[in-house]
């Protein structure tokens, strides 16, 4: 019998079948989105069982089990690790047709050689040879790396970070990957926020003189100056995640005034929020630019839902969800801003809400750029669309509307190094698409040729767009 993972899993003709295993399956990875640990990969961390590397901090899964009913101390809970993996065993079978469903068997497939369903029937064979191979130095955070030729990962950082692990990494020469951070600076617009006094003084601290922010503009250098910091350190992305992408015009003047009255803990109107916000994105668009490095917006997931969860667990534990509303204007008005002022670096735009793929790949095309393939992208399916529907949905909007051929792909978006096999899964489903093309005449049946845009795809677009230090390919 075959497996269920065999090797045209997802490649339903031939055509595809030729793409995915003589051009993608082959290229290396440029995981340019995750978050992953910094200190696990210096620490080259061996992970002790099934659990930890593979249910802690996975939300998906998490939700999946509430969703089933199952009690939370078996999800994030007390109980013992043995037993939340025996839950989870239990659940998976009535994840059929979740994206859930196919990346635990990849994973289990890619990882561990295992072909077996997972089920509350195989669950105990499953840990224990899971476990075995856990102990294997193929399976340390660094092993994994290798095994997968991950030639680059960014990791997700706070512009306070000191950046040590990044450090430590770069330091080790048995580490070939290319770790560098991504400077994520969600504190620093939300002004609205009880800490946000807290966050302008840690801002303060990891700055060369330390001196106390008082003022806007002295709001504006520190960020300044983390920027250049991270650029030092390797780093050639940030990445903003937003509810909406408010776009508000506003003066220096205005805005400091602003600021000094969210120092102050006064409260602040919608449209004062606003102004900040899209103020202070002008400004760190413009450290973008001037470094070279490429700007990520997240936008649209609503946040933190359920208030009760929230105090129990604290964020990015299963609670948010996808957010409705306007986009189109604040978001050609945003760009259109900072291309006014050459000033608008390379961008890549992921929706949470699938509905607004089609206004976005045609509004990044009122932005593209000489010297540039594909300055300003739509990013792929992200997080509910990091599955078939939600790959075919944005390969389709952004080939029919853009140039899917200067796309930079996949990436994990993930906390668990289990995840890496999202980026065959990603290729499969690509090469399915366009050798479906081939098959029905849409496409020349020209593997050299659409094999080397499948080629572009799955790792040179991202390679060349993100241009990231020491890549030795
Ligand atoms: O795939 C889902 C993601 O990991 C999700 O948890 C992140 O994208 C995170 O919310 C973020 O904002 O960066």
């Amino acid at each position: 019998m075959s497996t269920f993972i065999h090797e045209d899993w997802l490649l339903q003709n031939k055509s595809a079948q030729i793409l995915y295993h003589d051009y993608a399956k082959k290229m290396p990875i440029h995981d340019f989105h995750n978050h992953l640990t910094p200190a696990e990969i210096a620490s080259n961390r061996q992970f002790n069982n099934m659990t930890e590397i593979w249910l802690g901090g996975d939300h998906y899964k998490w939700r999946a089990m509430r969703w089933l009913g199952i009690e939370e101390r078996f999800i994030t809970g007390d109980a013992s690790d043995e037993d939340k993996f025996m839950m989870w065993a239990k659940c998976v079978p009535y994840t059929v047709g979740n994206p859930l469903y196919h990346w635990t068997h990849l994973e289990l497939a890619r990882y561990f050689g295992i072909h077996e369903l997972l089920s509350e029937d195989t669950a105990r064979g499953i840990w224990e040879k899971c476990n075995e191979k856990l102990q294997d130095p193929s399976m340390s955070t660094n092993g994994i790396l290798k095994q997968f030729d991950v030639r680059v990962a960014c990791t997700t950082d706070a512009p306070t970070d000191s950046l040590e692990h990044h450090q430590q990494i770069a330091k080790n020469p048995d580490i070939d990957t290319v770790v560098v951070p991504s400077f994520r600076p969600d504190r620093a617009l939300d002004v609205v926020h009880a800490t946000f006094k807290d966050y302008v003084q840690e801002l303060s601290g990891s700055t060369k003189s330390g001196q106390t922010i008082t003022t806007y503009t002295q709001f504006i250098e520190a960020l300044g100056e983390r920027v250049g910091y991270f650029h030092e350190q390797g780093g050639r992305v940030s990445d903003h995640g937003f509810e909406t992408l408010p776009y508000v015009p506003a003066n220096e003047q205005e805005v400091s005034f602003i600021f000094s009255r969210a120092l102050n803990g006064e409260t602040l109107s919608q449209e004062e929020i606003h102004k900040h916000q899209s103020f202070t994105m002008l400004h760190l668009a413009g450290f973008y630019h001037q470094y070279g490095w490429v700007m990520q917006l997240h936008i649209g997931a609503i946040r933190n839902n359920n208030e009760r969860m929230f105090k129990l667990l604290g964020r990015d534990t299963g609670y948010d969800s996808i957010l409705d509303y306007d986009l189109a204007r604040s978001l050609n008005a945003f760009l259109n801003q900072l291309e006014q002022f050459n000033q608008l670096p390379k961008t890549i735009i992921y929706t949470l809400n699938p509905t607004q793929y089609e206004m976005i790949a045609s509004a990044i095309g009122n932005f593209q750029a000489a010297g540039i393939r594909g300055k300003v992208q739509m990013g792929s399916g992200w997080w509910f669309h990091d599955q078939k529907d939600g790959m075919i949905r944005q390969l389709t909007a952004l080939s029919s509307i853009g140039l899917m051929s200067t796309f930079v792909g996949m990436l994990t978006d993930s906390r668990s190094f289990l995840s890496f096999t999202r980026h065959e899964y990603f290729r499969r489903i690509l090469c399915n698409l366009m050798g479906t093309w081939i098959e029905e005449g849409e496409l020349p049946s020209d593997f050299t040729f659409i094999g080397g845009i499948i080629e572009d795809i799955c790792y040179n677009n991202a390679k060349q767009y993100f241009d990231i230090r020491g890549l030795s390919v």
